[in-house]
């Protein structure tokens, strides 16, 4: 553990009246109570690991006392008029969470991790592309769990394909008759650069590419306009701005077009009758052929409650207040960043950001390990990357003011 450098009441530091009434007209600050967060720090690590929102905590309780203490096998089907059996959880997660991606609820299939949903969409995507294409054309910085799945697929493939890396910002430019498909994270993890969804993904159809997006630093942060965009295929985490728990359930997003794809994990949970017991595969209908085995009902629940608190969200509201929350960060950070030997790498330009805001520093490691043990709780990633992550579900403008104080205290007393 860390000794901290610098202490001080985190909640007791002063912030400006602005700042204070951007709090008191910002139509999501009910939403804060929802949640249950630590006193005495500001979590910024919701692109990590969203908050514990109380739905959930009752959920859980629920279905562990009730559905699985006493009614045990019977839940499975018990409630299926109301909603409520543990067979369609998948299907009713799977509805609630397309109107976050611009997805119809029958193109979203809910289970696994995010890395287990990018190798049934990619390979879905590949036997769906083109036979004579090859290349599977990434970003270079993506994700290491994108490049290691593609890598594992294409070894599977008998090396057919090739996994091709270029920077996010020069996909456009290797977009050419070889290219089966793209594969791309919409939002740099380490960055918070986010790509024009649609603008990529009509440059690749022009090129007769399919897409695959990854959409774990999108989901719940933004709205997003899957089938707005022409998106083939998509895959995104639970556990972050979602807020559905560690280890939460992921999604895949299949456009309908792409429905009758060959499913690559076909298992007895996305067979159309599971219970016939047939001998072949037969696909259900939609995107729920992609569900594998056995919903994992707890976490599944889980998920399930975390979504209800989008139920009344605006999602363009949504967007405002992050991207006010970054540039507030960003703002405020501004006047002392050179000083403190903080490089901005997240894009000024509201339309290239996501919910999140990164430094470069040269002893990034070193300096977040003491921003955490000082209660402020964001990330660091390799090699120099401060990570701050902002949900604009439960963060205030009153955080972002006080966590601005708390890194330029800490940086002064590293310096
Ligand atoms: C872009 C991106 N993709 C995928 C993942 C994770 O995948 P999984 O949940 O399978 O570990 C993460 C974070 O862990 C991520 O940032
Ligand atoms: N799943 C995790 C398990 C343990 C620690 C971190 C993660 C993350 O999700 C990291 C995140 N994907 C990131 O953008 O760095």
């Amino acid at each position: 553990m860390t000794t901290p450098t610098v202490q001080f009441a985190l909640d007791r530091l002063p912030v400006p009246a602005h700042l204070l009434d951007q709090d008191a007209h910002d139509p999501l600050a009910h939403k804060r109570q929802e949640f249950m967060l630590p006193g005495g720090v500001i979590y910024l690590d919701g692109n990590s690991l969203g908050a514990l929102s109380r739905r959930v905590t009752e959920r859980l309780t629920r279905v562990t006392t009730q559905e699985w203490g006493q009614a045990l096998i019977g839940s499975w089907t018990a409630g299926a008029a109301q909603g409520q059996d543990w067979m369609g959880l998948p299907d009713r997660v799977a509805a609630k969470l397309a109107r976050l991606i611009g997805a119809h609820p029958d193109e979203v299939a809910v289970g696994d991790s995010t890395s287990v949903n990018t190798f049934k969409a990619l390979a879905a995507a590949l036997a769906t592309a083109h036979p004579g294409r090859r290349v599977i054309l990434t970003d270079q910085d993506n994700f290491p769990t994108d490049l290691y799945v593609a890598q594992g697929l294409i070894g599977l493939l008998g090396e057919r394909y090739e996994l091709r890396r270029v920077p996010a910002d020069d996909v456009a430019a290797h977009l050419n008759s070889e290219v089966a498909a793209v594969l791309l994270t919409q939002v740099d993890y380490r960055t918070g650069r986010c790509l024009d969804l649609a603008a990529v993904s009509a440059a690749a159809h022009a090129a007769g590419a399919l897409t695959v997006w990854d959409l774990a630093h999108s989901a719940g942060a933004f709205p997003v306009e899957l089938n707005a965009a022409g998106a083939d295929f998509a895959v995104g985490c639970g556990y972050k701005y979602l807020n559905g728990g560690p280890g939460a359930p992921a999604f895949l997003f299949a456009a309908r077009r792409h429905h009758a794809a060959p499913v690559a994990l076909s298992g007895w949970m996305g067979h159309a009758d599971p219970f016939e017991m047939a001998r072949d595969f037969q696909p259900a209908p939609g995107a729920r052929r992609f569900v594998t085995g056995t919903p994992m009902v707890l976490s599944l629940s889980a998920l399930d409650a975390a979504l209800d608190v989008f139920e009344d969200v605006d999602l363009q509201a949504l967007r405002t207040k992050s991207l006010a929350l970054t540039d507030t960060f960003i703002a405020l950070l501004d006047p002392v960043s050179e000083r403190l030997g903080l490089t901005l790498v997240t894009p000024r330009d509201q339309a290239r950001r996501g919910s999140q805001v990164s430094y470069r520093h040269p002893d990034a490691r070193a300096v977040m390990a003491e921003l955490i043990a000082a209660g402020i709780v964001g990330d660091f990633r390799t090699p120099d990357i401060l990570r701050f992550g902002f949900t604009p579900l439960y963060h205030s403008f009153a955080d972002v003011s006080r966590a601005a104080q708390g890194v330029q205290a800490v940086l002064e007393a590293y310096a």
